[in-house]
């Protein structure tokens, strides 16, 4: 029975894994050396990933790779991808060569300006709460001078303060909302630092102040910044004549009102809205982790985003509009190109030169992108051959490997399976098969 531990945090790294090894896995003799399997031979190296969190034990491998082809507002990128998932880079890819002959994807940043808020209780005169705030309010732009100097500088900083009365949602509720513009950052964290010194200085100045009879004072319950961000947008898109769109045995128009109809049945029924845009998360959060940005933050207002209109529904939209099909994106994103790990990790650093060294509007651009073309590569599958034949043609190579085969069982099951649909009780069924021939 394993025991509550104190001072885990101190322990070193060999002190953590022999606590691990003898409160959880005294069963596995080889989980120690699994652990330090994965630790880097170059111990600077190690040491680096050792830091970006607390109790590192070891490193977890994600698969690091690119989608060439995407010519994104006349310029081609092969985008970065990392992701557990088989079949995502192989249809990001797809996509991306599908539009590469008709014009590539066109991208173009509407907003950028992020935001947070000072939580507030007070339970006086709104009237009193108004007449301070109108007062202070010049005060508590410039209490941030010092923390914004550097971001006023590159053209950035404090946007406004505005206070706002929830008083009607939640009894005694106001909230201080700061709008600000963090330019290459993603700002989580120049925001928090506004954020906490305004709140200082209103709590300060309110303490002080006449309107404030009676010592009912406004308190600050938490000052943090918002990931949802609906004023940092962006919006990328394709479009061709439906005529270009030909699948196979499939004409181009017929495709395109198939095509049109399922991003529909997206848009109106929240069950299909939400597997439509995981699919869309799938490409989305694939560049997210190779650029070392935020996906927490990147989920949770892209979900919020798609839920604007008081119901969940999908992130894309398609038009067919004089025999000339259209397809969009348009999603919040608030994203970093300095700032966080991304001058930390050297495969991030080695995406950003894959990428063309973007700053932060370029690549919300290619984010945008890179989940527009997922999204297009599954439904163009959903709408013609179904998902499993691409998606299981290449998870077959996991399943394989689940199963132990060898080299040449692998080379013979791929072949078998070029012309019919993988599942995996068939392939269980087709290794059986061969193993006992
Ligand atoms: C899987 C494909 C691409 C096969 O598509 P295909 O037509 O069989 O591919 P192909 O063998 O004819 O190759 C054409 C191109 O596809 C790409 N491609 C093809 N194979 C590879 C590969 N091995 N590695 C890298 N790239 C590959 C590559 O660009 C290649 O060009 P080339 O490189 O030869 O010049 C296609 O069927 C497809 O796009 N399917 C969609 C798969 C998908 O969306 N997967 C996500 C997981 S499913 C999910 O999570 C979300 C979902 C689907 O539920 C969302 C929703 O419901 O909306
Ligand atoms: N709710 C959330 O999303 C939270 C997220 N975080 C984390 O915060 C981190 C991001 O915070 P940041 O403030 O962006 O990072 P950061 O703290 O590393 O700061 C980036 C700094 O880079 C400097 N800079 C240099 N060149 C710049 C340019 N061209 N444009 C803008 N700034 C430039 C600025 O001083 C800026 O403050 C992420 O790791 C995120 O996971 C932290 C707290 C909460």
């Amino acid at each position: 029975m394993p025991k509550p531990v104190s001072g885990f945090s101190k322990k070193n790294k060999e002190e953590k894994i022999d606590w691990l090894l003898s409160n959880y896995l005294s069963h596995l003799p080889e989980a120690k050396n699994t652990l330090k399997k994965y630790w880097n031979a170059d111990s600077e190296l190690q040491k680096l990933h050792d830091d970006f969190i607390e109790n590192t034990l070891s490193n977890y491998y994600l698969p690091f790779s690119i989608a060439p082809n995407f010519l994104i507002n006349n310029t081609l990128y092969a985008i970065p991808m990392v992701i557990e998932e088989s079949s995502v880079v192989a249809a990001a890819s797809n996509a991306a060569k599908f539009w590469l002959d008709k014009g590539g994807f066109s991208a173009e940043v509407i907003s950028t300006q992020k935001n947070g808020q000072i939580h507030i209780n007070y339970y006086g005169d709104t009237k009193s709460l108004k007449n301070f705030f109108n007062e202070i309010k010049p005060l508590l732009i410039h209490a941030v001078d010092n923390i914004a100097e550097n971001m006023k500088k590159r053209g950035g900083g404090l946007l406004d303060i505005e206070l706002l009365d929830a008083s009607q949602t939640l009894e005694g509720y106001y909230q201080l909302h700061c709008t600000f513009e963090t330019l290459d950052a993603m700002g989580a964290n120049f925001i928090n630092s506004c954020l906490e010194t305004i709140a200082k200085t209103f709590e300060t100045e309110a303490r002080k102040h006449s309107e404030f009879k009676y010592e009912v004072y406004p308190e600050v319950v938490m000052s943090i910044l918002s990931n949802y961000v609906p004023e940092c947008l962006v919006r990328a898109k394709v479009s061709c004549p439906v005529t270009q769109l030909s699948q196979g045995k499939i004409d181009g128009k017929t495709f395109a009102e198939k095509f049109v109809r399922a991003v529909n049945i997206a848009k109106s029924e929240t069950r299909r809205a939400v597997t439509h845009n995981k699919g869309i998360m799938n490409g989305i959060d694939a560049v997210i982790l190779a650029t070392g940005n935020d996906f927490r933050a990147v989920e949770a207002g892209v979900h919020a985003y798609a839920a604007k209109n008081g119901y969940y529904s999908s992130l894309t939209h398609a038009t067919i509009e004089d025999e000339t099909f259209n397809f969009w994106i348009e999603i919040p994103l608030a994203l970093g190109t300095v700032g966080g790990l991304t001058s930390l990790h050297p495969l991030v650093k080695l995406a950003f030169e894959i990428l063309q060294k973007p700053n932060a509007k370029q690549l919300m651009q290619l984010v945008a992108v890179a989940g527009l073309a997922q999204n297009f590569a599954a439904i163009r599958s959903l709408v013609t051959t179904g998902i499993q034949k691409g998606h299981m043609k290449m998870h077959l190579m996991n399943i394989l490997n689940q199963l132990g085969a060898t080299e040449e069982e692998k080379r013979k099951t791929v072949q078998h399976f070029k012309d019919t649909t993988v599942s995996h009780t068939a392939v269980v069924n087709y290794l059986e098969n061969i193993r006992n021939s």
